[in-house]
């Protein structure tokens, strides 16, 4: 696989630790206006940097982008003259329609739109991907893309914007929860790299004991809440506070902001 990661920012950086190891590639372009803070990159063999996004495409044949949405536009148009049929064109860029990508490139290319989040730097991302009637050839390899880095699953675009806010800004939400906990931990008297380490692990034990026991949660906290212990008593506070119903009407609000976001 030869791919290029046009725009190196943020997001695109992320994908590119969690590429940069995968076996099944040969060359990986990274682009970006200014290379000097992607040089660290410069350690791998099989990363190439440059700020010629035309050199990118010329070379790779898995394109993906992830610069802002206000960019794209005219970065795809500039580079239409350059792409081939067998490019496939991946974008991760937030509310942006494959439809639109179809106007500028046409029907005929393969288009995938996917929604990574942070966590595939450390190989863990939860990634969702749309893909064009063209594309639906390209699904697997799609998928194995993502799969480098982490998990994926394939969605209707309708799902796209709420897939983001569960799994992207979703990133955000777990590490609000994880601070609150951290700060809890910290009134109780832990120092706060201790509280921090007590948050985190507990946190990850509570993912991995779901992923690996296929259980509901309430199933899971069943075998904790002692009766009349106090797992309930601090659960029972934590809903009449409104824990569950803060978290729905987030996802809501998250949910309908990304509508609202206009990408032109
Ligand atoms: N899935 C997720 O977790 C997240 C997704 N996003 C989406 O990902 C996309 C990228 O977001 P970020 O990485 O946060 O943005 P960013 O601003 O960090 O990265 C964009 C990069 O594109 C580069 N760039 C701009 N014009 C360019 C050009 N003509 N050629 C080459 N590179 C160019 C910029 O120098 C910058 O490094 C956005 O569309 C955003 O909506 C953003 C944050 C999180
Ligand atoms: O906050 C945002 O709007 C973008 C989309 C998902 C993550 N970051």
């Amino acid at each position: 696989m030869k791919v290029a990661i046009i725009g190196a920012g943020s997001l695109g950086q992320s994908i590119a630790k969690g590429l940069v190891t995968t076996n099944a590639l040969t060359t990986l372009y990274l682009t970006k206006r200014n290379i000097s803070s992607i040089k660290g990159f410069e350690e791998f063999d099989k990363v190439e940097l440059t700020s010629d996004n035309a050199l990118a495409v010329k070379n790779a044949d898995i394109l993906i982008f992830a610069v802002q949405p206000r960019h794209f536009e005219a970065i795809l148009k500039d580079l239409k003259p350059l792409l081939n049929k067998n490019h496939v064109i991946i974008s991760v860029i937030t509310g942006f329609a494959i439809s639109r990508i179809e106007d500028i490139v046409g029907k005929d290319r393969f288009v995938v739109r996917a929604m990574p989040n942070t966590a595939a730097s450390v190989g863990q991302s939860m990634t969702c991907i749309s893909v064009n009637d063209m594309a639906k050839a390209k699904v697997e390899l799609a998928k194995t893309i993502f799969n480098c880095m982490g998990r994926s699953m394939v969605i209707p675009e309708e799902q796209l914007q709420a897939a983001t806010v569960i799994c992207a800004s979703g990133i955000a939400f777990w590490m609000r929860l994880i601070r609150a906990t951290t700060q809890g931990a910290i009134q109780l008297g832990f120092e706060a790299h201790e509280a921090h380490e007590l948050a985190m692990q507990t946190c990850f034990g509570a993912a991995t004991l779901l992923k690996e026991s296929g259980k509901h949660p309430e199933e899971e906290i069943d075998r904790v809440t002692t009766p009349s212990g106090c797992t309930i008593e601090g659960l029972n506070e934590m809903e009449h506070q409104g824990l569950s119903s803060s978290l729905i009407k987030g996802i809501n609000a998250s949910f309908e902001k990304i509508n609202q976001i206009k990408t032109k």
